[in-house]
């Protein structure tokens, strides 16, 4: 099959409104990712409007939580047993992609909210399943959640001068795998929200040509 030889498939996990995963549908769509298809999109929320846009594209999805398939009751706050749920659902989720009729040999994390243990990791670093991942921060400055939030507050306070995005391998440590591409982004004293409309804009960029360059070096890695 032509398809199968030229074509790198592409699995994109995504938590909310989904903006970044419309970016690669659209990159897809255009030849700004070339010789790639998204093949399913997995959310872990279910408001997440990112289904919305897969239906319209034609993407099939699936919802997966820690709570709703089971993994921790609804409530429970005893920490070994949420650390033992995450790991259980981590886990299941690796197996759940690892047994897909179209197995990914890329995955884009667009804006999943959720740290993965080593027992999503490692089954897919083991199939040779590449996860990467696009975070509104430099290399090292806010890692986690709400980066955008901090550097906005690091700015106003002076302890900054500018921001950036980057799209990353991941790896256990948070945000701490090797750059793929990195975007430095100024900051004219704008106020939050005008900011984070800035950085999206070139979230929307850096998530396209940063998916294109490693699904470029997938596919050219099977031709040798
Ligand atoms: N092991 C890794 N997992 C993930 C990485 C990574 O580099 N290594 N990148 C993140 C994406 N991300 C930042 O880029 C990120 C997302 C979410 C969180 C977080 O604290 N999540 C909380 C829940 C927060 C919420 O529900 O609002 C959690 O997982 O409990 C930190 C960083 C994707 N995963
Ligand atoms: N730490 C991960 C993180 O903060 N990711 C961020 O979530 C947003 C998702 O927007 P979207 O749902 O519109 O694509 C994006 O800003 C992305 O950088």
């Amino acid at each position: 099959m032509a398809e199968q030889g030229e074509t790198c498939r592409i699995l994109v996990m995504a938590s909310g409104n989904g903006s970044n995963f419309q970016a690669l549908i659209d990159g897809v769509a255009s030849g700004s990712i070339p010789n790639s298809r998204i093949t399913r999109l997995i959310v872990n929320r279910a408001k997440a409007y990112a289904t919305t846009r897969a239906e319209q594209a034609s993407i099939p999805w699936e919802y997966f939580n820690l709570i709703s398939n089971g993994f921790l009751a609804k409530g429970e706050k005893d920490e070994a047993k949420m650390v033992e749920a995450r790991k259980k659902y981590d886990a299941a989720l690796a197996d759940k992609i690892l047994h897909l009729e179209e197995r990914p040999e890329l995955i884009v994390l667009a804006g999943w909210m959720w740290v993965f243990s080593s027992d999503f990791l490692r089954p897919l670093e083991a199939a040779g399943i590449k996860v990467i991942n696009l975070h509104p921060a430099l290399p090292g400055q806010f890692d986690g959640a709400h980066a955008i939030e901090r550097a906005y507050e690091d700015l106003k306070a002076g302890r900054i001068t500018h921001t950036g995005i980057m799209v990353h391998y991941v790896i256990q440590e948070v945000d701490r795998g090797d750059p793929i591409l990195i975007q430095e982004i100024g900051w004219e004293g704008e106020e939050l929200d005008a900011l984070e409309a800035k950085i999206h804009a070139h979230e929307h960029e850096l998530i396209v040509k940063a998916t294109a360059k490693v699904a470029g070096e997938i596919v050219e890695g099977r031709k040798k």
